[in-house]
C-alpha cells in the first residue's frame, strides 16, 4: 500500500506492526489490483478511468456531467485540503450527480483549510453517492493508463475489507466500452429552464444578467454552470432546452443564436438524435457555437467524423493555437473522443489545435456561421484565456443580425 511507503513501520521491520488492511479497491478490466483506503460512498462502481492533471479545481472536475461513466484518478497527489463549498459546482442542479463514479487519489484527504470550505471532501463524496480510493501510486497508474489507454474498472469501498476480488475483475471485465454509449440521458436537463446568472465577483457572490443584446437557445447535453454564466455575462438572455428539443421546438423560441454544450459519452451515439437536430439548425443559417460533446457534434452534423482518443486529454494547463489569430492559448481540457480533421468536409476550416498532439481543437464553417471548440473556455477550472471564443459568438450573431437588417 503506497500510503505507507517511507514509514519505516510499512517496511514490517517493527514488532507488533500489522499491515493495515485495504479498506477501497480499485480492479482493472486486465486484472490489475490497486489496494487503498476507502473514502466517500460505501458502495462499488463501474467506470472507464481517466487521469486528471489538474492541480487545482477539483470540486468543478467531480461536479462537470461530461465525466459521467468515469472514474478520475488525480495526478496531483493533494486533493481535499481546501474543502468543498457552495458555489463551486459544476452541475446546474447543485444537488445532482454529475454522474462520476469514483476518485482515486494519492494521498489521504486532510482536514480542509480554506476560508470557503463548508464541507469535508469526504463527506460530499458520501453525500453524492461517488466512491473513493486515496493511497493508490496514481503515478504508476497514469503511466499504464499512457501506455494502454484508459481502462474500464470496478472501483470498491468496505470498512471492512471485505472483497470478491474475483467477482470484481469479473465485472470489470465484462463492461461495456465508452465507445457507442451514449451517456447524455443521465445527467442533462428534462425541462426547459432561463438562465440569467452571470460569474462570480468577490466579494458580492453572483450577479444577475443586467440586459440582454441576445436571445440565445442553449442544447442541454449535460452543460456546465460556468458556460451558461459566460453567455449570461456577454450579454445573452439564456433559454436551456433539452437535449432530446425538436428543431422546430427550438426554432419556435425564435433564437439569435445556438449553443451546443459539453456532455459525457460517445459523441456518435449521441449524435445519432442530437445531429439531425443540429443540421436542420445549421440550414436555416442560425449562428451555432458548440464546446467539447457539442463541438464533436457540429463536426458529426456536417459530415465529420469523430474517434476514440488513446488517453483522452484532461487538465488545466493543455496549449492550444488558434489558428486564424496564431495565438497560444493555454486551455482547460477534457474529452476522450476527439474530430478526426481529416474527415471534414471542404466547407469546414480546422481553427485551433493542440500544440500537445496535433489533435483537432476547433472548426469553423465557411458557409454558414457556426463554430466551435474542444477545449473549455469557460475556464471551470482553469485558465481564462479562452474566454474570448464568448465574445466571438456574440459578434457572429451581431454579424449576422446586421445583415439580416440590411
Ligand atoms: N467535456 C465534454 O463535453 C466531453 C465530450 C465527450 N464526452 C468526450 O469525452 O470526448
Amino acid at each position: 500500500m503506497t500510503a505507507h511507503e517511507g514509514n519505516p513501520a510499512a517496511q514490517g521491520g517493527q514488532e507488533g506492526w500489522v499491515e493495515p488492511r485495504a479498506t477501497a479497491v480499485l480492479v482493472l478490466a486486465d486484472g490489475t489490483v490497486l489496494e487503498g483506503f476507502g473514502l466517500g460512498a460505501i458502495a462499488q462502481a463501474p467506470g472507464e478511468v481517466c487521469f486528471n492533471t489538474a492541480m487545482t479545481g477539483y470540486q468543478e472536475i467531480l461536479t462537470d456531467p461530461s465525466y459521467a461513466g468515469q472514474i478520475i484518478t488525480f495526478t496531483f497527489p493533494h486533493i481535499g485540503n481546501v474543502g468543498v463549498n457552495e458555489e463551486d459546482t459544476e452541475t446546474v442542479n447543485a444537488a445532482a450527480s454529475s454522474g462520476v463514479r469514483g476518485i482515486v487519489l494519492h494521498a489521504e484527504v486532510t482536514q480542509p483549510s480554506n476560508w470557503r470550505a463548508a464541507k469535508h471532501l469526504d463527506a460530499w463524496l458520501k453525500a453524492r453517492n461517488i466512491v473513493g480510493i486515496s493511497g493508490v501510486d496514481t503515478r504508476a497508474l497514469t503511466a499504464l493508463i499512457r501506455e494502454n489507454g484508459m481502462p474500464n474498472a470496478v472501483i470498491a469501498h468496505d470498512p471492512a475489507g471485505d472483497f470478491d476480488i474475483e467477482a470484481l475483475k469479473k465485472e470489470a471485465a465484462a463492461l461495456p466500452d465508452m465507445a457507442g454509449l451514449d451517456l447524455v440521458p443521465l445527467v442533462a436537463a428534462t425541462q426547459r429552464y432561463d438562465w440569467d446568472e452571470t460569474p462570480w465577483l468577490w466579494p458580492r457572490g453572483y450577479g444577475k444578467r443586467e440586459s440582454a443584446a441576445h436571445r440565445v437557445v442553449a442544447i442541454d447535453y449535460g452543460v456546465k454552470r460556468n458556460i451558461l454564466r459566460l453567455l449570461a455575462k456577454a450579454g445573452c438572455e439564456v433559454e436551456v432546452v433539452p437535449s432530446t428539443a425538436s428543431a422546430k421546438d427550438i426554432l419556435a423560441l425564435n433564437p439569435d443564436g445556438v449553443f451546443l454544450s459539453n456532455g459525457p459519452g460517445d459523441p456518435a451515439a449521441t449524435g445519432e438524435y442530437a445531429v439531425p437536430v443540429i443540421r436542420e439548425l445549421l440550414d436555416r443559417k442560425i449562428p451555432t457555437f458548440g464546446i467539447c460533446l457539442g463541438h464533436q457534434m457540429l463536426a458529426l452534423a456536417i459530415g465529420g467524423q469523430t474517434m476514440k482518443m488513446k488517453q483522452g486529454h484532461h487538465g488545466a494547463n493543455h496549449p492550444v493555437q488558434d489558428k486564424t489569430t496564431g495565438k497560444v492559448e493555454i486551455v482547460s481540457m477534457n474529452h476522450g473522443f476527439a474530430v478526426d480533421p481529416a474527415t471534414l468536409p471542404a466547407n469546414a476550416t480546422e481553427t485551433h489545435v493542440s500544440l500537445f498532439d496535433g489533435s483537432n481543437c476547433g472548426l469553423a464553417l465557411t458557409d454558414r456561421p457556426a463554430f466551435s471548440v474542444q477545449h473549455h473556455p469557460e475556464a471551470s477550472p482553469g485558465p481564462q484565456d479562452s474566454h474570448y471564443l464568448f465574445t466571438r459568438f456574440v459578434e457572429l450573431m451581431e454579424t449576422e443580425k446586421a445583415k439580416k437588417a440590411a
